[in-house]
């Protein structure tokens, strides 16, 4: 136990339902073990229930039951573990590509119980694409610009699927800059949405991309092949 982890607010109760006190298993552990090895800051500890608990449990609103997630740059588990402590019925997936932080996740996974629902892959989103089945909705929290985002993501999401990326007030700004980049990966528009109406204020800002075509993803570029260097292929 840490004095700088306050008690769940009420609303926690709404979101948590009879998960809350796995919810606060998760919130000590950010608060005492993850401060202790860097991975959240230590000025994180008494606002954890707020501005990441319940930011994040509030995007269960927009998957449906039962779903596939994968959860792109993971950190210490924000929103995926949430995810899978408010809803039970989802089988998650966290990729996130820096061992310590997959460490920590392995034993957050193993602590709450959550082996059978949660599983943690070690490695880049471009890179894991294909060890994973493409999911029905694949989030991420403060990873990347969308477009960078949609590029990594979109080729994860099963076709007619959806990237969730939890953003903050400059989402219509960043879908504006990079709709066409969007656009040109698959992406349908993409809509923002706003969860949590009500329970928590402000309220988490969600921009939601439908995968609505199939692009294959670019190629990683290979050594560029200098003029009369490299092979030709003769005819
Ligand atoms: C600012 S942290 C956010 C962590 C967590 N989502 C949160 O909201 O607290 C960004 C995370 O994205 C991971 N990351 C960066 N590039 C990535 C990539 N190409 N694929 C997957 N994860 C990536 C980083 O290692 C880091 O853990």
């Amino acid at each position: 136990m840490t004095d700088e982890l306050p008690p769940p607010p009420p609303v926690a109760v709404d979101l948590f339902g009879d998960r809350l006190p796995l919810a606060v298993a998760y919130a000590e552990l950010l608060a005492t073990d993850g401060v202790v090895r860097g991975l959240i800051g230590p000025r994180e500890a008494p606002r954890i229930w707020d501005r990441h608990l319940l930011n994040c449990a509030t995007m269960t609103e927009l998957i449906p039951y039962g779903a596939s997630v994968i959860d792109v740059g993971s950190g210490a588990g924000l929103p995926g573990i949430v995810l899978s402590v408010a809803r039970p019925d989802l089988s998650v997936v966290l990729v996130e590509p820096l061992a310590r932080r997959t460490a920590f996740l392995a034993e957050v996974v193993t602590q709450l119980g959550l082996d059978d629902a949660v599983s943690v892959v070690r490695g880049r989103a471009e890179e894991v694409r294909g060890e994973l089945a493409p999911a029905d909705v694949v989030t991420a929290r403060a990873v990347a610009p969308l477009d960078r985002l949609a590029g990594w993501c979109l080729p994860l999401t099963a076709p007619g699927g959806r990237l969730l990326a939890l953003k903050g007030a400059s989402a219509s700004d960043e879908i504006a800059e990079h709709q066409t980049a969007i656009g040109r990966l698959g992406g349908a528009t993409a809509v923002v949405r706003q969860c949590g109406v009500g329970l928590v204020d402000p309220p988490t800002t969600v921009v939601e991309i439908i995968r609505e075509r199939v692009v294959e993803p670019a190629q990683p570029r290979t050594a560029s092949r200098g003029r009369g260097r490299g092979r030709t292929r003769r005819g």
